[in-house]
């Protein structure tokens, strides 16, 4: 069992360990980390889209910063406890600037951080017109974020766009100079085929994190697919979140098309039910044991 004083860090590798491949779930908000640890969930992820979309209704391409990201880590770590995998795109600079990405996540109770080797003005990774660093330029990145860590267990996960264009063999070279640069981990982004993933997989020494993300570029692997093609983790990074948009838009249409919610209430979780998620009752009654009242 994983001791709950240990350093995020040291839980998300234990957590690697005990699950393999790990599923890490996207949370775009605090309530959806609480759902997401109620479904079983061992490692949560805030996504670089999902703090760029939901949290401030912006694409994903680089124009959220280390603070707007610190913030959304925080509300998170604050009511959870499995331990969070964070996006940090390119790491928001240059050497410096990764280290003080590292120590401020750090600091927001972050378990893991990924950084990609994107150029700054960065794209999704299942888009097209990705523009990369090179490989120096990218082990550099690494080195500075390995440096920088104050708990030497912080998974320093090193994401590849390359697949996409400039194909398997430089990727896989691209993802090894990355662990020699010191990463922990490795994160192929867009990986078409489970060929390509056990090419990945089979090279590496390190865990390999294959991103299952909606409408992209990967197809839909499961959970024993991955496993068998030796993947470490697996993400979902906004899976809810494209689930609560849909059911968003419905109500919403509803309530102004008919007038009336009544059509979609089976959409809609319960009061009781969000107070069970929340532990509401519990909060009342410690105001009750403080100030005596009866309810
Ligand atoms: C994983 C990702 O970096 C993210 O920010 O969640 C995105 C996900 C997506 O756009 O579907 C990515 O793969 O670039
Ligand atoms: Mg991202």
């Amino acid at each position: 069992m994983t001791d709950p004083q240990a350093s995020a860090g040291r839980r998300f590798r234990e957590a690697v360990r005990a699950e393999r491949p790990l599923q890490v779930a996207g949370a775009v908000n605090a309530y959806a980390a609480l759902l997401a640890e109620r479904a079983g969930f061992r490692a949560l992820y805030v996504s670089g889209a999902g703090v760029a979309n939901a949290s401030y209704g912006l694409p994903d391409l680089g124009i959220t910063q280390l603070a707007d990201v610190a913030e959304d880590v925080r509300r998170i770590t604050d009511v959870t406890a499995a331990p969070v995998l964070v996006d940090v795109d390119t790491g928001f600079g240059g050497a410096f600037s990764v280290a003080r990405t590292v120590r401020e996540l750090t600091r927001a109770g972050a378990g893991a951080l990924h950084i990609e080797d994107q150029v700054q003005a960065k794209r999704c990774g299942h888009r097209p017109g990705k523009e990369l660093v090179s490989t120096a330029e990218m082990a550099d990145r690494v080195k500075a974020a390995v440096d920088a860590r104050p708990d030497p267990e912080l998974v320093i996960m090193a994401r590849t766009d390359a697949r996409a264009s400039e194909g398997l063999e430089p990727a896989l070279a691209r993802a090894e100079a990355y662990v020699e640069a010191g990463a922990d981990m490795v994160f192929a982004e867009a990986v078409p085929s489970l060929a390509d993933l056990e090419a990945f997989t089979g090279r590496l020494p390190v865990p390999v994190l294959a991103n299952i993300t909606e409408f992209g570029k990967t197809p839909y692997f499961t959970w024993e697919q991955l496993r068998d093609a030796g993947a470490g983790l697996v993400l979902y990074p906004l899976s809810a979140f494209r689930a609560m948009s849909r059911a968003a838009e419905q109500v919403y249409a509803a309530i102004r098309s008919e007038g009336t919610q009544e059509g979609v209430l089976d959409r809609m979780q319960t009061r009781e039910e969000l107070y069970e998620v929340l532990g509401y009752h519990a909060y009342e009654r410690k105001l009750d044991e403080l100030f005596g009242r009866d309810t």
